[in-house]
This record gives C-alpha cells, sequence and structure tokens, in this order.
C-alpha cells in the first residue's frame, strides 16, 4: 500500500505536521510529491499538500484514504516542499501557511478549470476519455473519476490544465482619452484662448506634455488636478477623444524591447565580475555583499553574471523591491535576455501572474525578475539569485508567514549550491555587519562608473530660513538653484520625506484630533477623496466642519502633503512643469510607470514625490536633487531610524549626476549636525556603519543581539493583558539572565480594528531554550486562539521599539 504525507490546511499547531492517508488503488503511482488532494479531517473534507510518499505507515489505526487530486501535476517542487519546512520552523509559521504562500493566488482560487488536448494522443483516449473533443471540464473529469489517467497525460506532455476566469467576458477596460491633434494645432489652440479660459490653459498644457499619453478622468485629476468638467470640454472641442483602455493589461507585453549586448566593464565592474563568477564556475554557494555606490553599474554587473548563468544553460532569479520594477529595470532585463524573462510585478492580473509562474514552472523563463514574493517561483536548477537594494525593508514581509526574502534566498542558494549576491550602496547594517565577520564575502564599487563625481550636498539649517523670515517650504538656496536648472533645462528631483508621517486636522480651539474608531491612531487627511481615513482598518469618513468637542470651527491641517508643496512649488515657478509622485497618484496600476517615463521623456522639468522616487531612477539630465524636510524619519520611535535615514538620503542623493552633467544635492533639515545626514553628506558608509554600530552596541540592539517580538492581541484588553503577563512569566523562567526581555507593554499601535496589542521583546545573543520556549507557548495557546487570543511571533522584527 502506499502512503501518503499530507500537510492538512489547518493552520494550527497539532496539524503542523504530515499525517498519513492512504493512497486509493487506482491512484497509484500516480500522485507524486507536491500534489494538492482532498482528504477527510475529523468529520470534514479538507485541501492538502502531499510532502513525501511511502511504502509504509508508522499510523497504528486505520488509515483515511485520499478522496481526490486536485492537481495532475505538482503545484510545488521537491525544493519548494523542503523550503516550507525549514521556513515554518525557522519563523514560528504554519507549513500549510508557507506553502500557500509560494502558489499565485490563481491557483488557490476556486476557478473553474479545464483540461485540454496540446499534443497527438490516441484514439482510445480521444475518444474514451475525451468523448471526441479537446477539453474536458475539470469537474467533469472527477465526476467519472479519470484524474489518475489523466495525470498520465500531464505527465507525458500531451494535455494540460486551463483556468476558465468567469469574468474574462467582460470587458476589462477603462475609458480613457488622449489627444490626436498634432502640437502646432494644439498650441493655436492654446494661445487662441481668451485669458479668463484658466481650467482649459491647464489642460492644452497637460495635452501638451502627455505627446498622445491616454489618461483616465481620474488620472488627469490626479496628476494635472483638471475637473471632468474641462475634460468634456476638451472632447467638445475636438482636443480629446475617449477610447478604451484595458485595466488588467501587462504593461510589458506588447512592447519591443531594443536588444542590448554586454557593455565592457570598467576596470572596478570586471573585478566584481571575477570574484563572483568564480564561485559560479565552482558552483559554489557563497552570499556576496556587492557594496557599490549610486550609479558604479551594479546593474551591468548583474546582467553579465546572469548571462554566465544561462550559458551553463541554468536559470537566475533576480528580486527588486517592487517600486524599483520600473520600466528601466525591466528594459534591461527583456532588453539582453528577451523572451527568456518572465516578470512578476503587481501590475499584472492574477490570471497573467499565473502565466508568468507557469512559463516558470515550465521552464520556458530561465530568467525572474520580480519583488519580495518571486523568491518563491518554482525555478529549477538556479545559478545564481541576485538581490538587488537589498537593504530594503519591503523584502520583510509584515504579515503571516512574516519571512525576510533574503534569508529565504540564502537557503535557496544553499540548496542549488549557487552564489547569493546581496546589492546595495547602503547596505543593512546586519548585511555589512555579516560581511565584516566573513560570512559575507563584501566586493566593492567604490567609484561611480567613468569616474563620475559623486554629487557636491549641501545641507540647509531650516532654522536659520526661519530666523530670516523665509516662511516657504524652500530655502532660499534651493530656490534659486531650481530657478537656474529651469532655465539651463535641466531636471530637477524634489524629495518630501514622508516617512511615518501623515495629515491630520487639529481643533485650534480645543486641540481635538480625530481619531479612528477602532483603533488608536490619528485618522489621515485625504484631499483627493475629501475624506478622513484610517491606514489600519479602512475607516473612511467626511473631513468634520464642526469640532465634535467644543463646536468650534477652527481646524488646523497638518502634515504638509505633496500636493501642498506641488501648489507652494507652482507659486513660486509658475511656468515649470511639475510631476508629482505619491500614493496618491501611483495607486492605480502602471501609475508609477506612467510618471517616471514622462519624466524620462523630458516633459516635465521637476519631479516631485515621496521617498519613493529615491531608488532605482537613472535619468542623464538630472542635475540637482532637494530633499525638503531630511528630518522626519529621524523623529520615529525605531532603533533604525537613523539609518534609515542615512540610507534615503544617500539614495535619493544619487539620483543626481548619474551621466555627463555633474550634479548637486540640497538637504534642508531642523537637524544639521546629526550624525545621519551629515554622513550622508560626506557619502561616507564606513563613517555612518562605524558610529551606528558602536550606537548599536551600546544599546543592545541588532546586529549585535538577535530580537523577537511576541506580540498578543484580542477584543477584550484585559484577557490580552493577562496572557502577555503569564508570557512573561514563561520567558523570565526559562530564558538565561544574559537574555534580554523588554516589556510586557503596549503594541505600537495599542488598538487596531478594535482588538488590543501588548507585546513582549527578547533581545539575546545565544538562546537555545528560546526557539523550543516560544513553540511550547504556541502550543499551549491553541485552545485560547480559539477564543479570539491571537499569539504572534516574528522571529526577525522590522520595526520595534
Ligand atoms: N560597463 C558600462 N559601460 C557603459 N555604461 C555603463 C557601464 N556600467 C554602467 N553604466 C552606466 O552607468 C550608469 C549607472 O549604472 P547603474 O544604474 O547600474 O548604477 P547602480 O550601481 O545600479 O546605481 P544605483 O544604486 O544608484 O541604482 C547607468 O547609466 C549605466 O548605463
Ligand atoms: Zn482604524
Ligand atoms: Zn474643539
Amino acid at each position: 500500500m502506499q502512503v501518503a504525507k499530507v500537510i492538512v490546511d489547518i493552520p494550527a499547531m497539532q496539524t503542523n505536521r504530515p499525517f498519513d492517508y492512504a493512497i486509493p488503488p487506482e491512484m497509484n503511482e500516480k500522485l507524486g510529491k507536491g500534489m494538492r488532494v482532498e482528504v477527510p479531517f475529523n468529520t470534514r473534507v479538507i485541501q492538502g499538500f502531499i510532502t513525501d510518499i511511502q511504502d509504509h505507515s508508522d499510523f497504528e489505526g486505520e488509515l483515511k484514504e485520499i478522496i481526490q487530486p486536485l492537481d495532475i501535476e505538482p503545484a510545488l517542487t521537491e525544493e519548494l516542499i523542503a523550503l516550507g519546512e525549514d521556513m515554518a520552523e525557522k519563523i514560528f509559521s504554519y507549513r500549510i501557511h508557507c506553502y500557500q504562500t509560494m502558489l499565485p493566488t490563481m491557483l488557490k482560487a476556486k476557478y473553474d478549470k479545464e483540461i485540454k488536448i496540446v499534443d497527438e494522443v490516441s484514439e482510445d483516449i480521444f475518444f474514451d476519455l475525451f468523448h471526441g473533443k479537446d477539453t474536458l471540464s475539470w469537474d467533469e473529469a472527477v465526476s467519472r473519476g479519470i484524474l489518475p489517467k489523466l495525470i498520465e497525460l500531464k505527465k507525458n506532455g500531451q494535455i494540460e490544465v486551463n483556468f476558465i476566469l468567469k469574468n474574462q467576458a467582460k470587458s476589462k477596460t477603462v475609458s480613457v482619452y488622449h489627444s490626436e491633434l498634432a502640437m502646432d494645432r494644439l498650441e493655436d489652440e492654446y494661445h487662441g484662448l481668451k485669458k479668463s479660459a484658466k481650467q482649459q490653459k491647464v489642460l492644452l498644457e497637460a495635452i501638451l506634455s502627455l505627446n498622445g499619453t491616454a489618461l483616465t478622468q481620474k488620472e488627469y485629476k490626479e496628476m494635472f488636478d483638471i475637473s471632468p468638467q474641462t475634460i468634456r470640454t476638451g472632447v467638445e472641442k475636438g482636443w480629446l477623444k475617449l477610447s478604451e483602455r484595458e485595466i488588467f493589461r501587462d504593461p510589458y507585453k506588447d512592447k519591443d524591447f531594443k536588444r542590448t549586448e554586454a557593455l565592457p566593464l570598467s576596470a572596478e565592474q570586471d573585478e566584481a565580475f571575477k570574484k563572483m563568477n568564480q564561485s559560479l564556475s565552482e558552483e559554489k554557494h557563497e552570499v556576496f555583499l556587492l557594496k557599490g555606490v549610486t550609479g558604479s553599474g551594479k546593474t551591468e554587473v548583474y546582467l553579465q553574471l546572469i548571462a554566465e548563468v544561462l550559458q551553463k544553460g541554468k536559470t537566475a532569479l533576480m528580486l527588486v523591491p517592487e517600486i524599483a520594477l520600473t520600466p528601466q529595470m525591466v528594459h534591461h532585463f527583456k532588453g539582453r535576455f528577451g523572451d527568456r524573462v518572465a516578470v512578476m510585478h503587481s501590475a499584472l492580473s492574477a490570471g497573467e501572474k499565473y502565466d508568468e509562474w507557469r512559463k516558470i514552472y515550465n521552464g520556458e523563463a530561465d530568467v525572474v525578475v520580480g519583488a519580495r514574493s518571486s523568491i518563491f517561483s518554482p525555478v529549477k536548477n538556479l545559478g545564481i539569485i541576485i538581490m538587488d537594494e537589498e537593504h530594503e525593508s519591503t523584502y520583510k514581509q509584515d504579515e503571516n508567514p512574516k519571512y525576510h526574502a533574503r534569508n529565504v534566498a540564502i537557503w535557496r542558494g544553499e540548496y542549488h549550491h549557487c552564489p547569493v549576491v546581496l546589492g546595495s550602496a547602503t547596505p543593512s547594517l546586519e548585511s555589512r555587519a555579516r560581511a565584516q565577520k566573513k560570512v559575507y564575502t563584501l566586493v566593492e564599487l567604490k567609484g561611480r562608473f567613468n569616474q563620475r563625481a559623486l554629487p557636491e550636498v549641501e545641507v540647509v539649517d531650516m532654522r536659520e530660513e526661519f530666523k530670516a523670515n523665509n516662511r516657504s517650504s524652500f530655502s532660499m538656496v534651493l530656490q534659486e538653484k531650481i530657478a537656474d536648472r529651469l532655465t539651463k533645462r535641466q531636471q530637477i528631483v524634489l524629495m518630501l520625506n514622508r516617512r511615518g508621517y501623515s495629515s491630520f486636522i487639529m481643533c485650534r480651539d480645543c486641540g481635538f484630533v480625530l481619531e479612528c474608531p477602532n483603533c488608536d491612531i490619528s485618522l489621515t487627511l485625504h484631499m483627493d477623496s475629501k475624506t478622513m481615513k484610517c491606514h489600519y482598518c479602512g475607516h473612511e469618513e467626511a473631513i468634520p466642519h464642526t469640532c465634535p468637542k467644543c463646536q468650534g470651527h477652527n481646524f488646523r491641517y497638518y502634515g504638509t502633503g505633496t500636493q501642498k508643496i506641488e501648489e507652494e512649488l507652482q507659486g513660486l515657478f509658475p511656468d515649470a512643469r511639475i510631476l508629482r509622485m505619491d500614493v496618491d497618484t501611483t495607486r492605480k496600476k502602471g501609475g508609477h510607470e506612467a510618471i517616471l517615463s514622462a519624466f524620462g521623456r523630458g516633459e516635465a522639468d521637476i519631479l516631485l514625490g515621496t521617498q519613493m522616487i529615491a531608488k532605482g531612477l537613472d535619468f542623464p539630465n538630472i542635475t540637482l536633487v532637494g530633499v525638503i524636510n531630511a528630518d522626519t524619519s529621524l523623529g520615529l520611535p525605531d532603533f533604525r531610524a537613523s539609518e534609515r535615514t542615512f540610507q534615503l538620503l544617500t539614495q535619493v542623493s544619487g539620483r543626481a549626476g548619474r551621466a555627463d552633467l555633474p550634479g548637486e544635492v540640497i538637504v534642508q533639515s531642523y537637524n544639521p549636525e546629526h550624525y545621519a545626514i551629515l554622513f550622508a553628506q560626506q557619502h561616507n558608509y564606513d563613517g555612518f556603519y562605524r558610529t551606528e554600530m558602536s550606537l548599536r552596541h551600546k544599546a543592545g540592539y541588532p546586529p549585535y543581539y538577535f530580537a523577537a517580538l511576541i506580540s498578543v492581541n484580542n477584543p477584550d484588553e484585559q484577557k490580552a493583558q493577562r496572557k502577555i503577563h503569564e508570557i512573561h512569566a514563561i520567558l523570565k523562567k526559562q530564558l538565561s539572565s544574559g537574555t534580554i526581555i523588554l516589556g510586557p507593554s503596549k503594541g505600537s499601535i495599542a488598538k487596531m480594528n478594535n482588538r488590543y496589542y501588548f507585546q513582549i521583546l527578547v533581545k539575546y545573543k545565544h538562546e537555545p531554550n528560546l526557539h523550543p520556549t516560544l513553540k511550547k507557548i504556541l502550543d499551549d495557546s491553541q485552545k485560547e486562539n480559539a477564543r479570539g487570543l491571537y499569539i504572534s511571533i516574528d522571529s526577525e522584527p522590522v520595526n520595534f521599539f
């Protein structure tokens, strides 16, 4: 009898191990590891993943039988099965959660499926199994009990399974407006307008700058503040044409990518390349920290390493922070490797993501470029894993399973005996410290490509500006430099640092601040929708006109949003063409790309945005970068605040002067003597690293200590509190004296979605007892879990107090 080990879909400690199921005789030799199956569990029928197949079971009682397979080929590779097992253990997660995270949404959803013949089959099969048709519905195959036969056919590559999208027939389009008029015709219209036709002027300017690009009404509103009414006027006057645009569209699908060839490497690039290529040819697992200043040409080194890997018939995984999946990045990879590249980005629909996943699964793509979750791509025969901007906190998933893509990358690199390259101009302290200890191999690119100079950085003391009666958000020197670049027709990037920063309103009379009724935070003001929103639970309400507490009418609006800054900037420079990039203007699919491409084409003089503009941009004409407020991220109650600020300033400064024209950076600050700002000014990563390390050492923070954050939440504040004290007592008893237990304290947000949060932070250097103790706590709390008490453990918290 064949026995399948199955991880069932019940996320609980007791079920966090494989259960044995008998494989019914007709499915003998057909089922395989990684396939999903339906199994009976207690009185229910649930799904599960087969993790192994054996010929006996140690289970004493009578084994239940597998009901039916849910796949006709494995959804998970053997590698991913093993990875999920290790991962669950390390991060205190459930194996079922880890496995589910690895799969594209499409596979998990309840779509109708059909089986299609894709290669020649025998007459018997065609007539008996498929009843003389090319396709067969999944449900029919199940009810006729022929899945085992189909598994065989799938193995031979004769059939494939397709999802039937219910809404496929429905149009997935939105209305967009574009202009088909020639430039000079539009110019004529523009000059023919009456002085009073202000809105129409704005519209024509926008149309001119868009150069035929089609936008939705909403995009017009958000990018240019043009009302739907004005759009209608534009249509009536024949300036704009209405058409339909697909919403779910792979923005890169129809593009032709110009093929590029490998560029001759600089001496420094070549040296770095050779070092890493060494472990490629030795098929050795080694983790490299590629520390290369902004503009040093890391991308070309990545491309050439990947080319080597492909030459050897292997595959490559290239991770980038989501936001860096710009057309530029995609161009680099598609341009060099063509159709062999699968790009996984959030702009794809579930169906398109599944298509890319399948391309990878079937080995039709051998280079995968994608954000965090693509670290689980089912690539076989990996030759290299590269993680660009390795310091980015988006590589850590905040929700369960709380994994860090860097750790997963290293695990997979070990599995495949291949190198892992962590690249950054501003490596995380953790990685830099590991390189120091020779756990990682440090490879450096110290200069910019072509010996271009790093930009000159000037720090402006905003307290002095205030004293000198300058109430504007822009210092005098920044205003001068902007004016200068505008006349020289060079481009400017302005960053508003809004980390941990939001707009809210306060009553001037009594100090009342509007808070979320469900959470313990103030509501954020959104001018575009004219509402107050909670960023945690989504609660939304109208902007109040009277104070609920004192009935006053004098509200003060706090938090200078990008929108307000834009208005101020436009006031100072009425002729400047400004593109704004923030959460509001990029929310929709492709918004990010549209803005950046427009800027790249020179359709605007100034790109004004939040920290999302700091990364990856490589535009030759940017000669001035301004940071409007360097300090907001310093004030955060987060031990990484200085590190984040240093990284952000260094990254954004790095956008200036990347080509022939030299760059300049103006950093405005109220703490101009802060070391994070000074080291960023001097482009002195090593100095920052040393200073910050000694501070972390004194304070007992990572990377000197490891940390684990245990958090408890319950709708009843007292229950949650009681539990956290219980846990505290256990930890005190079990852990050694060298380990620091902080708390219990209220969560960083004490109340979220009507649940109360309490937490304990454990800091340790070597604590063999921690893992078993925490596992036991989780185990014992299972029964309570059912009553709405949640315990969660983050083994590598990114944010804590
Ligand atoms: N070998 C080369 N030959 C010609 N141009 C190169 C070469 N290497 C890099 N460049 C050019 O130098 C510029 C900077 O390179 P790249 O964008 O890769 O920098 P980076 O190290 O990724 O910087 P950042 O960390 O700021 O993103 C790019 O315009 C790139 O095209
Ligand atoms: Zn809320
Ligand atoms: Zn009031």
